[in-house]
């Protein structure tokens, strides 16, 4: 079977009983026999809540300070759905980036990832566990929390799928995949079942949000599929892949 790595964005965990929607469908990817390892946004609109916060206290808060605040978010989703994964009476371990080997430059707010690790997250995955991941964060040379910059667990996830060596990312969010615009704002914008990532680069670089323009340069740099899929359908949804690759033969697309 593959080895898996699954990103959840805001939307797919927005409160505890999408947590445990999503408890279930990773309990479903690791029973058909995959391992799993997750990465993890954090909860809906909490983000932008702790930038409020801070704003509300601070006009001009340390780049530094800023960072740790916003860790946190991610920190609270990856543990509360290491809990859900538990009480539906599976295996998790949740890691936030720093344990998780991700090691990044010192520029607060939108560091680089410089290399990831993830000893822990194979040795859990070795001991039959579920790894939750925090995504959007890491660990500069100073030992502080860093963040990649807005949107960027889907960096996250790919650059784990990437170290682990796992057969595909696949990025979970509240519609089914690519469309040829935003279906929310153009209702008649269509799926498109497979987009090479030169393709999908052009659309973001024209303004089209759904995947992380950085994840997809990741991706494409180190060859790793992306299936962008709902985490509220079982719908087929967007294989992206270089053009030298076969969509069909990338595994969990039922
Ligand atoms: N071309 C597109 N195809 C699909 N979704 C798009 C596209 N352009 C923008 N979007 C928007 O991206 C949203 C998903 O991104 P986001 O809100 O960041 O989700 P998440 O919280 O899962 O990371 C969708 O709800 C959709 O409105
Ligand atoms: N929570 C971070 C990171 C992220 O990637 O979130 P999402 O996957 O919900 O876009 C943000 O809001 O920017």
């Amino acid at each position: 079977m593959a080895l898996i790595v699954q990103k959840y964005g805001g939307s797919s965990v927005a409160d505890t009983e999408s947590i445990k929607r999503v408890a279930r469908r990773i309990i479903e990817t690791r029973k058909k026999g995959n391992d799993v390892a997750v990465v993890v946004s954090a909860m809906g609109d909490t983000t932008d809540e702790l930038i409020d916060q801070a704003l509300s206290i601070d006009s001009n808060p340390s780049a530094r300070e800023m960072d740790m605040l916003m860790t946190a978010g991610e920190r609270i989703s990856m543990s509360l759905l290491a809990m859900a994964i538990h009480a539906q009476g599976e295996k998790a371990h949740s890691f936030t980036g720093s344990q998780a080997g991700f090691m990044t430059d010192t520029q607060y707010g939108a560091a680089h990832i410089r290399s990831v690790k993830p000893e822990r997250v194979r040795e859990a995955i070795s001991d039959g566990e579920i790894a939750i991941v925090a995504g959007f964060q890491g660990i500069n040379s100073l030992g502080d929390a860093t963040t990649l910059g807005r949107g960027g667990s889907d960096t996250s996830a790919v650059a784990l799928a990437v170290a682990l060596g796992a057969d595909v990312c696949e990025i979970y969010t509240d519609v089914d995949g690519v469309f040829t615009a935003d279906p929310r704002i153009v209702p008649t914008a269509q799926r498109i079942d497979s987009i090479t990532y030169d393709a999908i680069l052009e659309m973001a670089a024209s303004g089209s949000k759904v995947l992380a323009l950085r994840c997809v340069e990741y991706a494409r740099r180190f060859n790793m599929p992306i299936h962008v899929r709902s985490s509220f359908s079982k719908r087929k949804g967007t294989i992206v892949v270089g053009s030298d690759i076969n969509p069909v033969l990338i595994p969990n697309q039922d």
